[in-house]
């Protein structure tokens, strides 16, 4: 299904989650691992496309850098909230000193809960209950009342195990149009690959703009139109695709 890129590499732009979909889920975010040959793969395939490939991550920019150095495609992180472009400029929001507070508090009140992860990524905050499922429940009250106490300019996002508040403003939708307004992405269609709720918001964008949305797992309660069934899978063919380049 990705065979278009290598026939027609200057019509199509990539766009690529990470966690569940470039990368195998791990217990911890801390513990993600990238498989060997994954970063040269992705360099060869920005080369194929011109650098129409963006990496549109729930992560901290930060984190997701360390991760794939020493590339450093372009980045759309924390749902859209920070974006780096093609020549490097990075947008970020400036520290909140009331979110501050309120992430401290947060972790205060689980630091009893065992098993809860809450993972600080500045101007998002995510809460983990892959490693303690009993208090899912409590942890959702406790991360919709600070969604509340954060006010207008933030929102809840959950995941695959994680309730998280993040910056209401961005979604990964919005980082999608936002690489696509500029080179080297203007004019191309985009293919949107994901596997979590976050990722839906560029599903609708990549079909509305004529692109491709793939999404990793079953093709169910998603604006997907195609998936592929794990990560493993994807990255086997996007190695084929980096042979071809
Ligand atoms: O948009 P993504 O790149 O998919 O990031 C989404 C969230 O991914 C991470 O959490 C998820 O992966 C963890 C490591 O595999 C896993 O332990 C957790 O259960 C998953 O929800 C990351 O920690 C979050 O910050 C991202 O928002």
């Amino acid at each position: 299904m990705l065979e278009e890129l290598a026939r027609e590499p200057q019509v199509w732009a990539l766009f690529l989650d990470i966690d569940g979909t470039l990368i195998d889920l791990a217990e911890t975010p801390e513990a993600v691992v990238v498989p060997e040959g994954l970063i040269s793969t992705l360099s060869r395939i920005s080369n194929l496309l011109g650098g129409a490939v963006g990496l549109v991550t729930g992560r901290a920019v930060s984190f997701a850098d360390q991760l794939f150095s020493p590339l450093a495609l372009p980045i759309a992180g924390l749902h859209g909230a920070e974006r780096r472009n093609s020549a490097g400029d990075l947008e970020r929001l400036p520290q909140d000193d009331d979110f501050e507070a309120l992430k401290r508090s947060l972790a205060r009140v689980t630091a009893d809960w065992d098993g809860v992860i809450i993972e600080d990524k500045g101007s998002a905050v995510a809460a983990h209950y892959r490693q303690a499922q009993q208090w899912a429940g409590a942890l959702d009250a406790v991360m919709q009342s600070a969604a509340e106490e954060a006010g207008a300019d933030y929102t809840l996002q959950r995941g695959k195990m994680v309730i998280e508040i993040r910056p209401a403003r961005a979604s990964k939708g919005e980082a999608l149009k936002a690489f696509l307004d500029a080179e080297p992405f203007l004019g191309r269609k985009p293919i949107a690959i994901g596997d979590d709720l976050t990722d839906e918001a560029m599903f609708k964008v990549a079909n509305e703009l004529g692109g491709l949305s793939i999404r990793i797992g079953e093709l169910r309660d998603t604006a997907a139109v195609c998936a592929i069934p794990s990560p493993d899978a994807l990255r086997k063919i996007l190695a084929d695709l980096a042979r071809q380049a």
